[in-house]
């Protein structure tokens, strides 16, 4: 049976409304056993790796699920909180603050976490939210700037689960944020903050996940995007062009990715002499491996061996109040004009 049977309408409770918090995903755990499959459903998306299935699938199963898994287990495994991945954690933290905001607003909302890929899955968080009476859905995202590597493949997912059931609820979308004044601000005093304690570096580095170069050939509005959120930053940080760069990380693959690079960015800046670098990843708003293993520690050591002083890491958004706030007013905006239901309850 292609659709699900469902309840009659005279046995629906009215309506509610629920946003759902959407965040990449994580292994279950940080071994080779619980990355393969993580890994196997991440790079099997045709949204993520762009190549014919035909050619890609042999390389994915046959070379890179047979090493990839143990490498990046390890690394996970360095990051790993006793409560879980870093990223989970945090994306769910995110969820309850939010919750918790939005209702102190009054707004009488669900708000649940999802993740594209592993779980809680974005089709079996809809499920419980259709099983509880919710019929309209905001989908907001932990991605700021959209790219179709992942703000699109959030989307695809929705779609797929919207593709089984029969009565499918009121869908919105936030498909970026990048220069919303909120999510802005609440860098900027992120990295304030830090700045008070510790004094200002010599440069201050904002690390973005790179994608494809060819994506962005082919109309990805992801780079421009990373760039306005960085300009608008610097800008609310008073920093001149030359206080500032904007890199790429997490290359994967021999094709040519978004530059310039992260990595050699920072051996470059080591042996140019720079002493302190400050390293920030303002399109993460939760840590996560790409951060706490990738910047803090391999970024670190690729500064310090190139002869650079100081290294600071400067912490993603995570919980801070600033940036719940921000979130809390970016989905009021898109909630705006959805008819609030008196029996629904924020929980
Ligand atoms: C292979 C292509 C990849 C593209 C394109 C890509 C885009 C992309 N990813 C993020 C955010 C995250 N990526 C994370 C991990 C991660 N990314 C890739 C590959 C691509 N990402 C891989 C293979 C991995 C897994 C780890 C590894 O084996 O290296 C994470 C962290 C997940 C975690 O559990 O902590 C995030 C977050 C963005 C924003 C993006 C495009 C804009
Ligand atoms: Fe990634
Ligand atoms: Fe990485």
């Amino acid at each position: 049976m292609p659709f699900r049977q469902e309840p009659p309408a005279a046995d629906m409770a009215p309506g509610r409304t629920a946003v759902l918090w959407c965040n990449l995903g994580s292994p279950d755990e940080p071994t080779a056993k619980a990355v393969r499959p993580y890994l196997a459903e991440f790079l099997g998306d045709p949204r993520v790796v762009e190549i014919p299935k035909a050619a890609w699938m042999p390389i994915l199963h046959g070379i890179i699920l047979r090493t990839r898994p143990a490498k990046s287990a390890a690394k996970y495994a360095s990051i790993w909180m006793p409560e879980g991945s870093p990223l989970k954690v945090w994306t769910q933290k995110q969820a309850t603050l939010l919750r918790g905001w939005l209702g102190e607003r009054g707004h009488r909302l669900m708000v649940r976490d999802a993740m594209r890929y592993g779980q809680p899955s974005i089709a079996s968080r809809l499920d419980e939210l259709k099983a509880e009476g919710v019929t309209r859905v905001l989908v907001l995202q932990a991605y700021p700037q959209y790219s179709a590597t992942t703000t699109a493949s959030v989307i695809d997912a929705v779609n797929a689960w919207s593709a089984r059931v029969r009565r499918v609820p009121e869908f919105r979308f936030v498909n970026d944020y990048h220069d919303d004044a909120g999510y802005i601000d609440a860098l900027a005093q992120s990295v304030m903050r830090h700045w008070q304690h510790n004094g200002r570096p010599d440069q201050l580095v904002m690390s973005f996940h790179g994608i494809p170069s060819r994506n962005i050939r082919l109309g990805d509005p992801y780079h421009v995007q990373c760039v306005v959120s960085a300009r608008l930053l610097a800008e609310r940080l008073q920093l001149t062009p030359d206080q500032y760069r904007v890199t790429f990380q997490s290359r994967f693959g021999r094709a040519k990715w978004l530059e310039p690079y992260t990595e050699p960015t920072l051996r470059e800046l080591g042996a140019k002499g720079v002493k302190r670098v400050d390293v920030m990843c303002p399109g993460f708003p939760a840590d996560c491996l790409e951060t706490l293993e990738e910047i803090a520690m391999e970024g670190r050591e690729a500064f310090l061996q190139a002869g650079g002083k100081e290294f600071t890491y400067i912490p993603c958004l995570n919980d801070s109040h600033t940036w719940i706030t921000a979130l809390a007013g970016i989905a009021e905006r898109h909630i705006a004009g959805w008819p609030t239901d008196s029996r629904a309850r924020a929980q």
